[in-house]
């Protein structure tokens, strides 16, 4: 019965998070996987329409924290202190119940508190949303929320190819923008590539890419052949992703570490930004300049797009690939079936990517867009919690 509730299974999710809760050591890995168990609890106490309610909870956050932030209402609350809603009214003009109503909704879920009737202090959550990272990654969470929006609007007025044709993307169609592919989009407005840019760096600290293929294993092989690049990382944004290597690849073991993307994204980097690190322009529809390097890394890339784009973007690499070279394709591997409690970032990126005419793909999916392009799967690498993997792959064996 849909509204009846399974004892069994939720006194074994109850079970599961006490264990958790107890064997917790603060780790980002371990708060994860106990936030997941805590909604895994919650999926399994509510009934139907409580599942329903729980949605208005959602845009009701989202949309108070918005007038919070854009208002300067946030920003006027003292790191140390307190400050009333009357004090927040003036120094923002403002009525005073918009204050009142949006803090109450905020300090409910645990962001801020509210020490005396409407008097308001910060706490560690009401502060992350100065942090860099937070900052731009709620600024993300804003402008993508808008265009989602717009999505029924976008289905009634396109037909299903629009959907796989990168100038008809239903983001750049939120934005007024149809003709123009999702990148040229963001780079049509400083302020929303930067948004971009700076959202990318964050999401390099949430989803890491170490932990899953073995960078310090290839030193070996490296060191024998100094003069083959060690990395050329195909449109590695800001560089971060390299810096992050160096951990395991000490400068990248003396040899190259080339950074690849467009030119706009390439000229704002400061070189002294990411030491040991040679920046190249280069667009990814053409074929690759660098030859014969030992890792070729494309990183959150090919979740850009549909497979027959995949392909052509992968072929171009191979067409520069020598024997011993491999492909690391970082990106989440989605689950054949879904399942209550599964990790949630891999779906909601995924329905994130169909905004930019992209997609998540499946294990099968990156096989055959491998094989499409002339290489064989190696290795699947996961990470050690949610969907987040590196797929290892050579030229097939002649
Ligand atoms: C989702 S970001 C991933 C960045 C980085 N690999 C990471 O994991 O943080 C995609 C990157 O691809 C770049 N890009 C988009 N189109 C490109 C093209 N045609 N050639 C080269 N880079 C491109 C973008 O500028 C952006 O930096």
């Amino acid at each position: 019965m849909a509204n009846s509730i399974d004892t069994t299974t939720l006194v074994k999710a109850a079970e599961d998070f006490l264990a958790s809760v107890k064997n917790f050591d603060g780790n980002p890995i371990a708060r994860a996987a106990l936030v997941k168990q805590a909604d895994n609890l919650r999926y399994h106490s509510e009934d139907g329409f409580g599942t329903i309610l729980r949605q208005f909870d959602g845009i009701h956050l989202t949309a108070a924290m918005n007038v919070l932030t854009s208002t300067g209402i946030l920003v006027k609350i003292p790191t140390e202190g307190t400050i009333s809603s009357n004090e927040l009214a003036k120094a923002v003009n403002l009525d005073e119940s918009v204050i009142q109503r949006a803090m109450r909704i905020v300090c409910a879920q645990g962001i801020g508190e509210e020490r005396a009737p409407n008097v308001y202090a910060h706490n560690a959550k009401s502060l992350a949303y100065f942090d860099e990272g937070g900052k731009w990654f709620f600024k993300c969470i804003i402008d993508q929320d808008f265009a989602l929006k717009q999505l029924p609007r976008y289905f009634k007025t396109h037909t299903r190819d629009d959907l796989l044709d990168r100038t008809k993307s239903p983001y750049a169609f939120a934005h007024n923008l149809e003709g123009k592919t999702y990148y040229e989009t963001i780079s049509a407005d400083p302020e929303r590539l930067e948004m971009f840019n700076k959202t990318l760096v964050q999401m390099e600290k949430t989803v890491p890419v170490l932990g899953m293929f073995p960078f310090s294993s290839l030193k070996t092989e490296v060191a024998a052949e100094p003069d083959r690049p060690f990395i050329v990382d195909v449109g590695g944004g800001l560089g971060e992703v390299l810096m992050s290597i160096q951990k395991e690849a000490p400068a990248g073991f003396g040899s190259k570490m080339i950074l690849q993307d467009r030119p706009d994204v390439i000229d704002a980097i400061p070189s002294e930004s990411i030491p040991h690190v040679t920046k190249m322009a280069h667009d990814f529809f053409t074929p690759q300049p660098v030859r014969n390097a030992h890792v070729y890394l494309l990183r959150r890339i090919l979740h850009d797009f549909y497979d027959p784009v995949c392909i052509e973007i992968v072929k171009n690499i191979v067409s520069a690939m020598g024997p011993t070279s491999r492909l690391l394709i970082g990106d989440f591997v989605v689950p054949e079936q879904s399942h209550i409690g599964d990790d949630f970032m891999v779906y909601w990126m995924d329905f994130s990517m169909m905004m930019l005419t992209g997609q998540e793909k499946t294990a099968s999916q990156f096989e055959k867009i491998l094989n499409a392009a002339g290489l064989e799967l190696v290795k699947i690498w996961p990470f050690r919690f949610g969907a987040q993997a590196i797929v290892e792959a050579r030229l097939k064996a002649a």
